[in-house]
């Protein structure tokens, strides 16, 4: 309504000049077209701000509702391979970034551009219909010669190639650079390795770059601009013509005419102006999170079978993998190629492997965040692919190297889906944790009363979450690194208790430290995605093979350790 108001008031505008110039010459009263004039032009000057606000309002809504869409396209599937897949990441790039103005107006400003146009759309054509009433063909003359313009100019449009392989990743590296110097994440190591100025760099290489993919769709081409000028210097020069024929020869008395001529120049605001334009720019994001949400689905996807298994049961869980093969999706190499494993319930299982073995990807399955590619993995002797997804989820739980901090107070860190309070103090004394911080202090700074962590305190409360589920019924633990963060003394004094507290539960902890390795009750080496060897540290060690080798190579290094104190650790 707001929009058409607008686009008429133009028009209205016209003929109450012209039924004002009448009525001077015929000295007729003027209070009337005076008063519509005046009407109208407050009209004019008051919609513009009102309509400027609304369109606002409706850009953040638009944005609110794609970010929205797109966080909820992220995490709806229940596994990560969508968040994983090199093939969807530009899209993604598009979709979370295109509020931010890099790369083009943020949606807010679109939405006003769009809605000022429109509304010149609305004032041309009603411009237009006033302009019949001189007569039939001038409207028409000069609607097709503006609307030209949409059709010849449109080429040369700001985004045309907005969605071009080569826009989205010069963005994706913008957006990357821009991150790499605003994050303080990066900011040591930018410093450290004189990185910063390849930061600054790399970010305006590719933003000029962005500027000139932009000023090359941008460039007005010769050719269609001089069509461009000459359908429309032909339309407007038949009915201006006609108008001073029809105004000489009589016909059109001057009331009339001001009101045409003045119509026949309205019609222009038909013109192609932002409107295309600002539509790309709406549109792009759009159209990512429009793309991303049906191809998230499937690559996040986990098959449902038809007869599902109840995972309700409580205890430990006996875990068998029987030929299992998995990659990564579009990754050309296999990261298990026929895995065979059996974990008894209640034992605990300490796996190592050289870097890149698939220790990881062993857990992940195990979480199925991924489901293999082949094979199957069993858990109390149902196929894990027959387990309700959420179910299954409470009963593993897991550390992971990179594992999820919080910006919360330490209770939800500990519990984010909430546990009785001795729990959590329980479960953060069992990780050496119970004097960090009150339990409702916020683990980040930035706020009031917040504060930050170290990385091995993180890792406590990483640790202390893994815990407080098994406490709540999880019957499976993974542990990967678990004490990486943490100094030799609390390691050791550590793990004795996180074997205390997960005695009842199977637990496969994955890691590099020999000195915590050797207290589980069975080892098993990874190596080409398959078990080389299994067994106790003695039985291994006996063996002389892959576990005897890498133990030897660690021990060479680490002798026990005598602190100031006195104390002497068990590194090895
Ligand atoms: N998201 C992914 N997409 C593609 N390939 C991946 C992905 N994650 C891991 N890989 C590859 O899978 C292989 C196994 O990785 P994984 O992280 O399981 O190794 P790891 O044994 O845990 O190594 P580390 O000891 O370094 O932690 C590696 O070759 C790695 O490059």
């Amino acid at each position: 309504m707001l929009l058409i108001a607008r686009g008429v008031l133009p028009a209205v505008f016209a003929i109450a000049m012209g039924w004002l110039v009448g009525a001077v010459q015929h000295r007729a009263a003027l209070a009337a077209p005076l008063s519509l004039m005046g009407i109208t032009f407050v009209l004019l000057q008051v919609l513009t701000p009102v309509h400027q606000a609304v369109s606002a309002n409706l850009g953040n809504r638009v944005s609110a509702y794609l970010n929205d869409a797109l966080a909820k396209a992220c995490v709806g599937p229940p596994g990560i391979g969508h968040l994983e897949d090199p093939g969807l990441s530009e899209d993604l790039t598009v979709a979370r970034e295109f509020d931010r103005g890099q790369t083009g107006p943020p949606m807010y400003l679109n939405v006003d551009f769009v809605a000022g146009s429109l509304v010149e759309l609305v004032g041309g054509l009603a411009s237009a219909i006033v302009l019949f009433g001189f007569t039939w063909w001038a409207p028409l003359v000069l609607v097709a010669g503006w609307v030209s313009t949409h059709w010849l100019l449109r080429e040369s449009g700001v985004w045309k190639d907005r969605n071009t392989a080569e826009v989205r990743s010069a963005q994706r590296h913008a957006t990357y650079a821009y991150e790499l110097a605003v994050e303080p994440g990066a900011a040591k190591e930018l410093r450290l390795f004189g990185l910063a100025d390849w930061t600054v760099q790399r970010f305006t290489e590719r933003r000029r770059r962005l500027f000139e993919l932009q000023y090359a769709a941008t460039r007005l081409r010769e050719r269609p601009m001089i069509w461009s000028l000459l359908i429309i210097a032909v339309a407007n020069g038949l009915v201006f013509w006609a108008l001073g024929a029809a105004a000489i020869g009589g016909s059109l008395p001057l009331d009339r005419l001001v009101v045409f001529a003045q119509v026949s120049i309205g019609v222009g605001m038909i013109a192609f102006g932002g409107l295309n334009w600002a539509l790309d720019g709406a549109a792009a994001p759009v159209a990512a999170v429009r793309r991303l949400q049906p191809a998230m689905a499937p690559a996040g996807a986990l098959p449902v079978r038809t007869s599902a298994v109840d995972a309700a049961a409580v205890g430990a869980v006996r875990v068998e993998l029987r030929g299992v093969r998995f990659g990564y999706p579009h990754a050309d190499r296999q990261v298990f190629e026929g895995l065979d494993l059996t974990i008894p319930a209640g034992s605990s299982l300490a796996v190592v492997g050289q870097n890149g073995a698939g220790k990881t990807t062993l857990a992940k399955l195990l979480c199925r965040l991924y489901d293999p590619d082949a094979g199957t993995i069993r858990v109390d002797g149902a196929d894990l692919r027959d387990l309700d997804v959420d179910a299954w989820r409470t009963r593993v739980t897991a550390v992971f190297q990179d594992f999820l901090k919080l910006e919360l107070p330490l209770r939800d860190n500990v519990a984010p889906a909430g546990a009785p309070e001795e729990d959590i103090r329980a479960a953060l004394a069992d990780a050496g944790a119970a004097d960090l911080a009150d339990l409702d202090t916020r683990l980040a700074t930035g706020y009031g009363d917040g504060t930050d962590l170290s990385g091995g305190q993180w890792q406590r409360v990483a640790l202390a979450r893994a815990l407080c589920a098994v406490r709540q019924g999880a019957g499976l633990v993974l542990l990967d690194e678990p004490t990486a963060q943490l100094d030799v003394r609390g390691e050791a004094a550590i793990f004795d208790r996180i074997l205390t507290a997960t005695r009842d539960v199977t637990t496969i902890l994955i890691s590099h430290r020999f000195s915590t390795v050797r207290h589980a009750d069975r080892i098993c080496v990874l190596e080409h995605g398959r078990v080389v060897e299994l067994g106790s540290h003695d039985e291994l060690i006996a063996l002389g093979g892959r576990y005897r080798t890498m133990f030897d190579l660690q021990a060479q290094r680490f002798a026990a350790e005598v602190d100031e104190e006195g104390m002497s650790y068990d590194t090895l």
